[in-house]
């Protein structure tokens, strides 16, 4: 059994990273300023610390309270329009906030750190697999900020020996298939759940952003990673932390576009999917698919997840029983 400190295990990725923790038989600390997460999604069995990382004494005394087999950071924000309304937002937030935490291991004596990269690095990638030696190109402050922190831990290892893996995750979507931890982003901004919530009437039909994309049925293509494959994918890569650092991405190496996914929650609800023609949205690249060649290959790891409508099945299940999400 290990001991780790999960930075944002109150979100979305953060709350299915800690069950597949516990699950695993291991302890965990969540710390989360309950900014965009939520109390409810900590599970019992985690400890919670409801404190900010901009609070350098309050995580100062957290990490003194060891020792630690690690540090989890998934806390951020994390909405790209949002960036790029406010890019020194996103710099102080994600960025200035990475950087305090990161110095903050290397005086607790931390070893090993996993961090949530994106794959908003490659704005302007083309339609081929995404490796990870596709060249970097933030296509927003939002994707900047996460490559700042990567370039950081890069030198926490030259210089402090800190080992981490950076993982670049594609679309996370569904919901733990145990219907335990879901998806609940105030406001939310994710096609998936926009799509279930337009099927069920919670909202207004559904706008499309843009139809005249290069791709064959001319919307967006997206590589949906399932949460909890997503969530063993930290699991997987801790081995390798005990000897260096890594950096992969995180995704099925499978595309769907925009529509698949209106088809798709059309199947699996069996209700109609309102939904109207819009324009597009700055800044989304036509396709988003990755190569988890590297990934699979260093760790064994495999998405279980291969069919978007079983993906989409874990989050109509997780949103029908939980119609306000985690509550007020
Ligand atoms: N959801 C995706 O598809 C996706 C894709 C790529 C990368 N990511 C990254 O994964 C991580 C998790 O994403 P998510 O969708 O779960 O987001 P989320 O908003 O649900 O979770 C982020 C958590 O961090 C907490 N937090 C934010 N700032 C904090 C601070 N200063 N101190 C303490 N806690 C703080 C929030 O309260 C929240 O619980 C983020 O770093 C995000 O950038 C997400
Ligand atoms: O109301 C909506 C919402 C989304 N979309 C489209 O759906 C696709 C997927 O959008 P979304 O679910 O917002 O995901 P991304 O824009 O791909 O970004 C997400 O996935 C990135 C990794 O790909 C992360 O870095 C971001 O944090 C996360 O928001 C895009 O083409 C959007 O234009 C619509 O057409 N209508």
């Amino acid at each position: 059994m290990a001991r780790f400190l999960v930075t944002g295990g109150a979100g979305y990725v953060g709350s299915h990273v800690v069950l597949a923790l516990l699950d695993d038989g291991h302890d965990v600390v969540v710390f989360d300023s309950l900014r965009t997460g939520h109390r409810a999604a900590v599970p019992e069995q985690a400890s919670f610390v409801h404190g900010d990382l901009a609070d350098l004494d309050c995580l100062n005394k957290v990490l003194a309270e060891g020792p630690w087999d690690g540090v989890l950071h998934f806390a951020a924000l994390s909405l790209v329009g949002e960036s790029m309304q406010d890019p020194m937002l996103y710099m102080s937030a994600n960025a200035g906030i990475g950087f305090g935490l990161i110095d903050a291991c290397v005086r607790h004596g931390i070893k090993r750190f996993v961090f949530s990269s994106t794959v908003g690095l490659f704005g302007s990638a083309g339609d081929a697999p995404i490796s990870e030696d596709t060249p970097v190109d933030p296509g927003s402050p939002y994707g900047e900020s996460k490559y700042m922190v990567e370039r950081a831990l890069y030198w926490a290892d030259r210089i402090h020996g800190l080992k981490s893996a950076c993982l670049r995750y594609f679309n996370a979507a569904g919901a733990d298939p145990a219907g335990r931890a879901g998806e609940d982003h105030r406001p939310e901004t994710h096609l998936i759940p926009l799509v279930i919530d337009a099927a069920l009437q919670r909202r207004p039909a559904l706008t499309l952003f843009g139809q005249d994309y290069p791709t064959p049925d001319g919307t967006c293509i997206r590589d949906y990673v399932h949460v909890t494959d997503l969530a063993r994918a930290h699991l997987a890569v801790l081995p390798l932390l005990n000897e260096k650092s890594v950096t992969f991405n995180v995704g099925t190496g499978r595309g769907n576009s925009n529509r698949e996914i209106i088809e798709s929650v059309g199947r699996v609800t069996g209700l109609d999917v309102p939904w109207k023609a819009g324009d597009r949205r700055p800044g989304d690249p036509p396709c988003l698919v990755a190569s988890p060649a590297r990934l699979m290959e260093a760790t064994g790891w495999a998405p279980e997840f291969t069919d978007i409508d079983r993906i989409v099945e874990t989050a109509y299940a997780w949103r029908k029983v939980h119609p306000q999400g985690y509550g007020a």
